[in-house]
Formats: C-alpha cells, structure tokens, sequence
C-alpha cells in the first residue's frame, strides 16, 4: 500500500471525543520509549507527524492520524513509566482500559516491545488483558538496528517461545521493525492493507 496522505486531526484524553467516522483504526501501544511514535513516522515517511524524544513519557494523550483519507493509525502513551505520578497512571489506566473496550473502530492493536528485552510482566499482562477481552492484536519488535541478524532471529524466538510457554496456544502474527532503517515498513503496510480490505464497514459505527 502507498501512503498518498497523513494528516494529524486531533489529539484528546476522551474516547466519545473521538473521531466519529466509521473509519477502521490501528493503535499504537507498548512501553514508554519502546518506539510507537517514531514507528508511525517510519509508516507514513514523515519525520515528525508524531511527536517523538528520547525521554519516555512523550505521548501523552490519544493521537488520530488519518492515513489515506479513509483509515487511521493511533498513537497512545506508553506504559510502565515509572516517574509517572500515581494519580496520572490512574487516569492513563482509565482512558486507554475504555479506549481499547468501547471504541468500535479498533480492528487491530499493535503492541510494540523492544527487540533487545525479555518479556516483561508488564507486556504479558497487556497482552493476556486484549485476548480476555477479544481485541485482535499483532506484536511488533522494535529497534532491530541495535542487533545483528543472528541476534534478532534468537531473541525472537525466546520471546515467541516464552509467550507459547504462558497462556498462548499460538502465537500472533509479528513483525521485526526498525524506524531508522525503515525495516518492516512493506509487510506492515502490507497487513494494514489485507485487514482494511476484509472489513465490513458496518462493523465500525460507533
Ligand atoms: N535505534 C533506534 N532508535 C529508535 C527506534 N525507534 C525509536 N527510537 C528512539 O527511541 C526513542 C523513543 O522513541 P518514541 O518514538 O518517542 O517512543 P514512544 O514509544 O512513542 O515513547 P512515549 O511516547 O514516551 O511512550 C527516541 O529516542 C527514538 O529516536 C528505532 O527503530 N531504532
Ligand atoms: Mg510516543
């Protein structure tokens, strides 16, 4: 798929404030710092359509970037970060939790985690929480210009192996990123592209 259009509509902390068209939507989660914004710069070919910075806790709100005129990538605030007040966790916990289960134009949650890491509890959890709730989602390694080849391909399969060994029977579909490289662009878009063309437009009003 060519991206011909990105534009940013609107940033806000309310789903009902979302946007309203029945429009299919892919979002964006993971770790602070793990790479979510940079990524969708890296999908639409833009530098800074999302704001990004080496200091976590940059994404603070729900973004909406209509791709194309007639789809849309999220991007969320990441969590786990921990110089994060406990009362903002709070309302972050709140916001995402009713974006994830109220809004009708999510057809796949993108959870990015770092190449380099083990899974984390946290990762885990957030993943076991969308299955129990029925959001389709696909895990996106970050950052594989920080390994060699030989590195990326082991790391993966301890990941896949451990999420196997916990409560999945299978594994979700993945793909192996890198923004600076532009690695992984093709096969996402590609994705993006087959989910867009399967849906049933009524399926998505609000
Ligand atoms: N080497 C490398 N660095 C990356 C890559 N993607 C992101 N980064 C760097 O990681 C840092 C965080 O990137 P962001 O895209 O802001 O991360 P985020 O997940 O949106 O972070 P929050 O909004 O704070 O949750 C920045 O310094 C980026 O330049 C990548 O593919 N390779
Ligand atoms: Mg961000």
């Amino acid at each position: 798929m060519k991206i011909t259009a990105a534009e940013f509509v609107m940033s806000n902390s309310d789903v009902a404030k979302c946007p309203k068209e029945p429009l299919p939507e892919y979002a964006f989660i993971g770790r602070s710092n793990v790479g979510k914004s940079s990524l969708i710069n890296m999908l639409v070919d833009r530098k800074s359509l999302a704001k990004t910075s080496g200091r976590p806790g940059k994404t603070q709100l729900i973004n909406h970037f209509k791709i194309n005129k007639n789809w849309f990538l999220v991007d969320l605030p990441g969590y786990g970060y921990a110089r994060v007040s406990k009362k903002d966790k709070k309302t972050f916990q709140k916001y995402i939790t009713e974006y994830f289960l109220k809004r009708k134009q999510l057809v796949c949650a993108f959870v990015l985690v770092d190449i380099r890491h083990e899974p984390q509890p946290i990762d885990m959890e957030f993943m076991e929480w969308l299955g129990s709730n029925g959001i389709p989602f696909a895990i996106i390694f970050t950052k594989a210009d920080k390994l060699k080849s030989g590195a990326i391909e082991k790391n993966v399969k301890a990941y896949l192996t451990k999420l196997l060994a916990s409560v999945w029977e299978e594994t979700p579909p993945y793909f192996i990123t890198s923004s600076s490289k532009h690695l992984g662009k093709e096969a996402l878009l590609n994705y993006i592209e087959e989910i867009n063309q399967s849906l049933n437009p009524n399926d998505l009003i609000d």
